[in-house]
């Protein structure tokens, strides 16, 4: 018998490993995120960001290792994925008790700025409303585990700074482990406490983010993002 898990641990994977015919995508990977921390994944297309996030889910199985999640985890897609016959709230309230359906998903749409909205049809939203709504429907249940697969690829520019500081918030509020997979470096150094690297199925390194890194135009954000795109080969003009 191995030592018991470390307790602090809301995820833990020990050597997990998926292949897709005779393609290994996950290599014997390592992760641990701990209970309240916020992991940010990088790692060039196709390296195994999705399949990683998507056995965490326990939407697929792992070919080999083991997997330690919580009971509640939930995920936010690139797209909000809500059901267009149903209105806003009942997005919201899927799997609640019915007796509190109504008012938890009324509370959780009022923690994204869309208390108004709960009558709405999703089809009326914009985007970046839509992926409040996902954000409310993924929260409303008090998820341990909150993994967020490129919640803002969609969004424009100006929207996406405004739902990285909605979501610091939302987190901060919650405090679930958060895994973001993520395309951009800066937002997952704005938004994470460590930053992993990814590179053929594995976890390659780790980088903590020091507070000050926290801040866009700070020498601390700026030395990072270096590290960091150089680590994902990536020379900037
Ligand atoms: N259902 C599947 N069947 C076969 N191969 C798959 C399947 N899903 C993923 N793959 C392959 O596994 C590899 C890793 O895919 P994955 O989606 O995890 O990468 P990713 O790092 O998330 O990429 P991206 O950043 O482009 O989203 C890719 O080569 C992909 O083609």
């Amino acid at each position: 018998m191995t030592a018991a898990p470390v307790a602090a641990a809301a995820v833990r994977a020990a050597g997990i490993s998926r292949a897709y015919g005779d393609r290994t995508v996950l290599h014997e990977l390592d992760l641990e995120i701990h209970r309240g921390e916020f992991v940010a994944l990088i790692g060039k297309s196709g390296c195994g960001k999705t399949t990683l996030l998507r056995a965490l889910a326990g939407i697929d199985a792992v070919d080999g290792g083991t997997l330690r999640t919580p009971d509640v985890s939930t995920v936010v897609f690139q797209e909000h994925r809500l059901l267009p016959w149903w209105k806003v709230w009942r997005n919201v309230a899927i799997g609640l008790p019915r007796a509190s359906a109504r008012a938890r998903a009324q509370s959780a749409l009022e923690e994204v700025g869309l208390g108004t909205h709960a009558d709405a049809w999703p089809v009326t939203l914009s985007g970046g409303e839509a992926q409040r709504v996902a954000l409310a429907r993924a929260l409303v249940r008090e998820p341990e585990l909150l993994l967020l697969d490129e919640p803002f690829a969609a969004l424009d520019a100006l929207t996406r700074i405004r739902m990285h500081g909605l979501v610091r918030d939302l987190i901060a509020r919650h405090r679930p482990a958060v895994l973001l997979v993520t395309h951009d470096v800066d937002e997952a150094i704005l938004l994470a406490d460590r930053v992993l690297t990814m590179r053929e199925g594995r976890i390659a390194a780790a980088h903590p983010v020091d507070g000050t890194a926290r801040t866009r135009g700070s020498a601390a954000f700026a030395a990072l993002r270096t590290e960091l795109l150089a680590e994902l080969g990536v020379v900037e003009p």
